[in-house]
């Protein structure tokens, strides 16, 4: 674990992320050229966001290149590009105001281990005629700067990880007409426990706790304001490395499944182990895990157990662990509510509900978990905009107010 307490505002963070030299070329009314990519390159996965224009007009239509025409036909026709890109289509923002313009938002993914594929991919689709550079955020956007340059020609515009996920955050939850923001209501109750919507238009300051390959925890106190306060090493590529050594799984959906059908307890040495019921004194009740896979000492209980049991295990000690951790970061900053996000949440609903739980339980009912419906693809997103305001500051043109929004503008947060 670290801990970190570097402040960030805009005035510091703007400077020295976006070089003149390498300014993005505007298009017509300060926004840059078609296509519109955010490219978030994590340590697990790859977040890809492309804003689909539906108001084309005819002449536009028969003005558009035909490597412009083929990208977007590619990428809105499919769900699944080769073996391991994915289109979240129960994601997708449609018919949205954006730039100026009118489309859909789409969310797509693949494992940053296939890069190579993506580059060969966007040379064969012949991106690198359309666009000098793309723009793109988290460790990857500097790993693979290189090979982006080499192999496709193509300039990265680098943003920083954690002002892309705050921005993204801020934007979707404005933007998305459905609700993006939910807890669970009675995280105690296994029967009464229930997804409800949550009204985040004024959270600050919140925590976010973002749970990707390793742990960010941040304190947001306004959209352009925060504070990166700590992070731990044990994050979803843990529970996701440690699963595939001890099951035998190859994918996290596996991992996932697997843990939905076993029991921890197997695995773990729960303090009515120890105590043969609860230990009182300190509000320790028997169910508590006093030693995460403290079982697994013993060889007779080593044999009992089955893989789900171990899943099981493995993703309530990750997940403990981090709610441990975000509540003593929340305690110790004076805030009550915890935002959830990064793609260890996806399809896990046990990870959720066990934080609703911990948080509630061992806050006494005063801290909230809550979690967003676009999981892992903030960064992504505050990368778009980023696209966006650089192609408008260059052009100095005042940005242009949404009209789904209230108080944020479409290029400019
Ligand atoms: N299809 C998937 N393949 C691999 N991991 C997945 C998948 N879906 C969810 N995950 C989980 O999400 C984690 C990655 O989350 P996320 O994309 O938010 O982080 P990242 O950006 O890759 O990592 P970091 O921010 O630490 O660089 C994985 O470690 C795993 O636990
Ligand atoms: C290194 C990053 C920021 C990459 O996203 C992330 O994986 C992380 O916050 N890891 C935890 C590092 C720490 O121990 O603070």
């Amino acid at each position: 674990m670290t801990t970190s307490s570097t402040s960030t505002s805009k005035a510091e963070t703007n400077s020295g992320k976006y070089s003149p030299t390498t300014a993005i070329i505007h298009g017509e009314h300060g926004t840059p050229p078609m296509p519109w990519f955010g490219m978030d390159i994590g340590g697990t996965l790859t977040k890809l966001i492309y804003f689909e224009p539906k108001d084309i007009s005819v002449e536009e239509e028969e003005q558009e290149r035909e490597s412009l025409k083929q990208i977007r036909k590619y990428l809105t026709s499919n769900v699944a590009y080769g073996k391991t890109g994915v289109r979240d289509e129960h994601l997708e923002l449609k018919n949205r105001e954006f730039g100026g313009r009118r489309g859909s938002v789409h969310f797509i993914r693949f494992p940053t281990s296939e890069m190579d594929a993506f580059l060969q991919m966007a040379k064969t689709k012949h991106f690198p005629s359309l666009a000098r550079s793309i723009c793109a955020t988290g460790g990857g956007a500097y790993k693979f700067e290189e090979e982006f340059n080499k192999n496709v020609n193509l300039e990265l515009h680098k943003f920083d990880e954690l002002d892309c996920l705050i921005k993204g955050i801020h934007y979707i939850d404005r933007h998305n007409p459905n609700c993006e923001c939910y807890y669970y209501d009675q995280p105690r109750s296994v029967e009464a426990c229930e997804k409800r919507p949550y009204n985040f238009r004024n959270p600050y300051p919140y925590l976010v706790v973002n749970v990707g390959s390793g742990v960010s925890i941040l304190v947001v106190y306004s959209p352009d304001n925060y504070r990166r306060v700590s992070g731990s090493s044990l994050g979803g590529g843990t529970f996701l490395g440690l699963c595939c050594l001890l099951t035998g799984c190859e994918t996290f959906e596996e991992a996932i499944d697997l843990a939905s059908e076993g029991d921890s307890k197997n695995v773990d040495k729960l303090v009515r182990d120890i105590y043969g019921g609860d230990y009182s004194r300190f509000n320790l009740s028997g169910d508590t895990v006093a030693s995460s896979f403290g079982n697994m000492m013993c060889k007779e209980r080593r044999n009992s157990i089955s893989k789900p049991d171990l899943a099981k295990a493995t993703l309530v000690m990750i997940t403990n662990n981090i709610g441990s951790l975000a509540r003593m970061c929340a305690v110790q900053e004076g805030i009550d509510r915890v935002v959830f996000v990064g793609n260890f949440l996806r399809v896990n609903v046990i990870s959720m509900k066990l934080l609703a739980f911990a948080m509630d339980y061992w806050s006494e009912g005063t801290m909230k978990a809550l979690f967003l419906e676009h999981e892992g693809y903030f960064g992504a997103m505050g990368c778009l905009l980023e696209l966006m305001s650089s192609a408008s500051a260059d052009q100095e043109t005042p940005s242009t107010t949404s009209d789904d929004d209230d108080s944020a503008s479409s290029t400019d947060l």
